[in-house]
């Protein structure tokens, strides 16, 4: 099980974007969705959140499809967006305290996993402090820690290295290996093949709103005649390809 993806067609009002998608991020693995700026992969998450309807096709996350049971659909979903979104007026702790709550796990046990991730991601002495107070990547990492304390059956993670340090980089791709040995499924977005192809399991190639590919990293390089080392060169053959086309 996990979410499956089914055949979806779909985009934005009068702009008709992705073309009979299908893919599944089964439990306990990692995928990445990749592809050239403009792929669809913001379109594809769009329509996994929630936030777009599908015209055609259907979005299923264990059993639970999200046109007939949103609510339940929802409630096994944590997002971690690319763009921080927090409550200007609320303090770190009060903004934990009503994400857990909203998903009714505002309890002992959570918390003690919630300071872990503060104290991983050097942020436990700052839970009075107010979201104007943070640097770019500490909003960052008040996201990962909102969406990891969760341990939901789905992540979805967009880009998640953008505006991070090293450190927590690397902290991010181990607490995401921590959530597939639980049995979660996490699909992340990503314009880093070569770092991601050391730690996912698959790769989702979106090539002009449709599925390209789907395979392991090495399986992606072969086809393509690269090494996995290499495996960003694919970017360039896209362009290529994109431009030939046009
Ligand atoms: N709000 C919108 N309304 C109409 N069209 C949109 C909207 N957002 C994106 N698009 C179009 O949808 C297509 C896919 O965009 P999308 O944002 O899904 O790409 P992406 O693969 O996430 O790209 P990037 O790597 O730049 O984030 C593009 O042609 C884009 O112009």
């Amino acid at each position: 099980m996990g979410l499956k993806i089914n055949n979806i067609s779909g985009g934005y009002a009068g702009n008709n974007i992705l073309k009979n998608i299908s893919f599944d991020v089964p439990n306990g693995e990692i995928v990445a969705l990749i592809g050239l700026n403009g792929a669809g992969k913001s379109t594809t998450v769009n329509h996994i959140i929630g936030e777009l309807q599908p015209q055609m096709g259907s979005i299923v996350l264990n059993d639970t499809n999200i046109v007939s049971e949103p609510t339940a659909f929802k409630s096994q979903l944590a997002y971690i967006p690319e763009q921080p979104i927090l409550y200007d007026e609320l303090t770190l702790g009060e903004h934990l305290h009503l994400m857990l709550a909203a998903h009714e796990k505002d309890d002992e046990n959570t918390w003690e996993r919630v300071v872990s991730l503060l104290t991983m991601f050097r942020l436990e002495d700052k839970l009075n402090w107010l979201p104007i107070h943070f640097s770019k990547g500490m909003r960052q990492k008040v996201m990962l820690v909102s969406a990891f304390m969760l341990n939901a059956p789905l992540l979805i993670v967009d880009e998640p290295f953008l505006g991070l340090d090293t450190l927590a980089q690397r902290d991010v791709v181990s607490l995401m290996k921590e959530q597939a040995k639980l049995g979660n499924s996490i699909l992340m977005t990503t314009h880093l093949l070569s770092s991601a192809a050391s730690f996912v399991d698959r790769f989702v190639v979106l090539h002009d709103g449709k599925v390209r590919f789907v395979g392991t990293p090495s399986a992606l390089a072969e086809e393509n005649q690269l090494t996995v080392d290499h495996l960003d060169d694919l970017f360039d053959l896209m362009q290529k390809e994109l431009a030939n086309e046009g």
